[in-house]
């Protein structure tokens, strides 16, 4: 079998004396996505963190498209083509939707986020903003701020800049949250064609979405991965039932 484009062995992470990632394995294929679960506290944001290096492991490996991502900073980590989605502070309010897009692009292209100005100029930036934008449905918003979007659409927005940045792998941490049911509909369909393109690894307390999109599905608990499989295997695991979806 080839290679999995991120995998993670035995990563270990301590808050003082709370050891929040407990000898993780986990990894995520070409063409799948691959659900997080767990109760609240369980440790998937920081997986997420430990993956997109916020924040460092105390023990473990993390390797992604071929290489080991030790001492690797967020920004070399996602020129490598790991895609974070849902930091809203990479928006910038003032900016128009369209021109938030550009910056991805830019950064993609390594010159950072440093050229804020002469960004808005350069048509070629702003054709592959706006492929990205059509994408996601959000072209007849481009001109408008980031901050006039609704919740929904901000969503969309940032899938659109991750989009841009052409990745090798999405890390979602829960996008489906404050979504009404349409929005999360329509989500929904827009993750399930995204797979094919790159793989997506989703923490999502929604088990609606969980349970139509993911291939596979690991369950964290206490830091710990306690079960593992499709998602029939995980419906049917007493242990899951027990430690989490018995609470829903
Ligand atoms: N920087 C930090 N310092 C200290 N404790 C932290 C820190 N970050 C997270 N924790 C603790 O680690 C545990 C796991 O948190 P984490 O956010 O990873 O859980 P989660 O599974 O994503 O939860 P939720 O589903 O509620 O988002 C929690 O007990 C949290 O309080």
């Amino acid at each position: 079998m080839t290679e999995p484009v991120l995998s993670l062995s035995g990563v270990t992470r301590s808050f003082g004396a709370l050891k929040v990632s407990d000898a993780v394995d986990l990894d995520l294929r070409a063409g799948e996505i691959h659900a997080l679960i767990g109760p609240n506290g369980a440790g998937k944001s920081t997986l997420i963190k430990l993956i997109s290096g916020e924040i460092e492991p105390d023990a473990g490996r993390i390797r992604f498209a071929g290489r080991d991502l030790q001492g690797l900073d967020q920004a070399a980590r996602a020129r490598l083509g790991l895609a974070r989605t849902f930091q809203v502070s990479s928006l910038i309010p003032d900016f128009s939707v369209r021109r938030n897009v550009m910056l991805a692009v830019q950064a993609r292209e390594g010159s950072g986020f440093g050229f804020v100005r002469q960004v808005s100029g350069d048509s070629r930036l702003g054709d592959a903003a706006m492929t990205a934008l059509g994408r996601v449905g959000l072209q007849d918003r481009a001109q408008v701020p980031a901050a006039e979007l609704s919740h929904g659409e901000r969503r969309l927005l940032e899938i659109a800049m991750a989009l841009a940045l052409r990745p090798r792998a999405f890390l979602m941490d829960e996008p489906m949250a404050g979504l009404g049911s349409e929005g999360s509909g329509a989500l929904i369909g827009f993750l399930d064609s995204l797979r094919g393109e790159a793989p997506i690894l989703l923490v999502e307390h929604d088990m609606d979405a969980v349970f139509a999109l993911a291939d596979r599905i690991s369950v964290l608990v206490g830091g710990r991965v306690i079960a593992h499989g499709s998602p029939d295997d995980i419906r049917a695991d007493a242990d899951v039932r027990a430690a989490y979806l018995g609470e829903e």
